[in-house]
């Protein structure tokens, strides 16, 4: 009498329990752009459009209608920047620490524009603007950073959501065992709810796989990391097999890199790395992939090269000489904040260059990254700003 009973109250108790359950999975599978992360997309999006106005009105150094454009960006960067610092969003937003150094450095750029863009205006001050170039390249890096840091939230939260998924999917495993041996009618619909919990936890792994951007890219520069280098060789392998086609391997090290560090702190450092990564990418074409191997070592991989070996080896020479140029020009940075200096530090540094060039899948992916780094490191012991083959 007394089981019975219980088992009659258990029921309802149980079905409210499969209830809740249910209702929380919805819940916590309805994906959702965080006030953070669309903040920080939205704010990227505005400063790469501010700096592309800046460039142009530099770079053509004419028209008053860039001009105009140039203030039109910049006031909407500043009701931007004024929505997110007086807006709800902040609250979303101001436990990022990244998110306060931003901030600061937003309206230390605002404070350094109004001056300049009131004084553009019919006579363009153009070494001005370049200051504010540099300024808005700083910003855009920190952006940079802001953006990746909301990624790795959502993946953080992801692999959260996944594991109290797989807790809710082994607790309604054992429930539902229990109310089948019962024999209840409860157990159907116990079997319906794990089946969904499965499918969800199911995608939650894909969305977990999906937000690796982070994984495959470098926090500082945005460049592909070395495990995303190792994936396009193995696909550029493939692919010379199938086209008959030669590629190359350049790996680049900085020479006297430390020094900046040293003197100016490592601000002054990063800034010079995420300026060589946008040189870098600026000496190859869109398809070839520039990493970043990890502190001052970088890597170019040259995927299909078309033609015979002799103008292969033309090309692999002539991008190693554009990037060997590249490099070595002079690097003015205005870190803010930088009091030493008031024009800015200029440093000079040059790179030690390591090529090897791979034919169909004639090497495995390490030993064309190991023939290319013996080569770099004969090109240093040799002085550096140098080009070595590998043999
Ligand atoms: N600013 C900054 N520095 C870094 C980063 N990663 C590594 N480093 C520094 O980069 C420096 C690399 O040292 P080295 O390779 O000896 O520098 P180098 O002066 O170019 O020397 P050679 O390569 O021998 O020519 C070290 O001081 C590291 O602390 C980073 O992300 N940012």
């Amino acid at each position: 009498m007394v089981i019975f009973l219980l088992i009659l109250l258990g029921i309802p108790i149980f079905g409210w329990l499969q209830y809740r359950q249910a209702h929380s999975l919805e819940n916590l599978t309805r994906p959702s752009f965080s006030g953070f992360e669309w903040n920080a997309f939205k704010l990227e999006l505005r400063v790469l459009s501010l700096r592309s106005a800046l460039f142009e009105a530099q770079m053509r150094q004419d028209t008053p209608q860039l001009i105009e454009q140039v203030s039109t960006q910049y006031s909407l960067f500043f009701a931007h920047m004024s929505s997110i610092d007086n807006g709800e969003s902040r609250e979303a937003m101001q436990d990022a620490p990244i998110f306060q150094t931003v901030l600061a450095q937003a309206h230390a750029f605002v404070k350094q524009a109004d001056p300049v863009l009131e004084s553009v205006s019919p006579t363009p001050d153009y070494p001005a603007m370049q200051l504010l170039l540099d300024q808005v390249d700083s910003l855009h890096a920190n952006v940079h950073r802001l953006v990746i840091e909301a990624h790795s939230r959502r993946y953080l939260q992801s692999s959260q959501l996944i594991q109290e998924v797989t807790a809710l999917g082994n607790y309604l495993l054992v429930l539902s065992s229990v109310v089948l041996v019962l024999g209840i009618g409860w157990g159907v619909s116990a079997m319906r709810n794990l089946s969904l919990t499965l499918q969800r936890q199911q995608q939650f792994k894909e969305l977990y796989l999906h937000s690796s951007f982070h994984a495959s890219h470098d926090f500082l520069t945005g460049l592909a990391n070395r495990r995303l280098l190792y994936d396009q060789l193995q696909h550029a392998l493939a692919s010379s097999k199938r086209h008959n086609a030669y590629g190359a391997v350049i790996l680049i090290d900085l020479d006297n890199f430390k020094p900046i560090n040293d003197t100016y702190g490592h601000d002054a450092g990063d800034m010079l790395l995420v300026e060589v990564a946008k040189r870098m990418k600026n000496c190859v074409r869109d398809v070839d992939t520039v990493a970043r191997l990890g502190g001052d070592e970088f890597a170019v991989l040259l995927g299909q090269i078309n033609g015979p070996a002799e103008d292969v080896n033309g090309t692999v020479s002539m991008v190693s000489q554009k990037l060997l140029d590249a490099l070595s020009a002079p690097y003015l940075l205005t870190p803010l904040g930088q009091k030493a200096e008031p024009g800015g530090i200029r440093h000079v540094c040059t790179a030690s260059v390591g090529v090897a060039v791979f034919f169909k899948d004639e090497l495995s992916a390490d030993q064309i990254i190991k023939a290319a780094d013996a080569a770099m490191y004969r090109a240093k012991q040799l002085g550096g700003n140098r080009s070595e083959r590998a043999t």
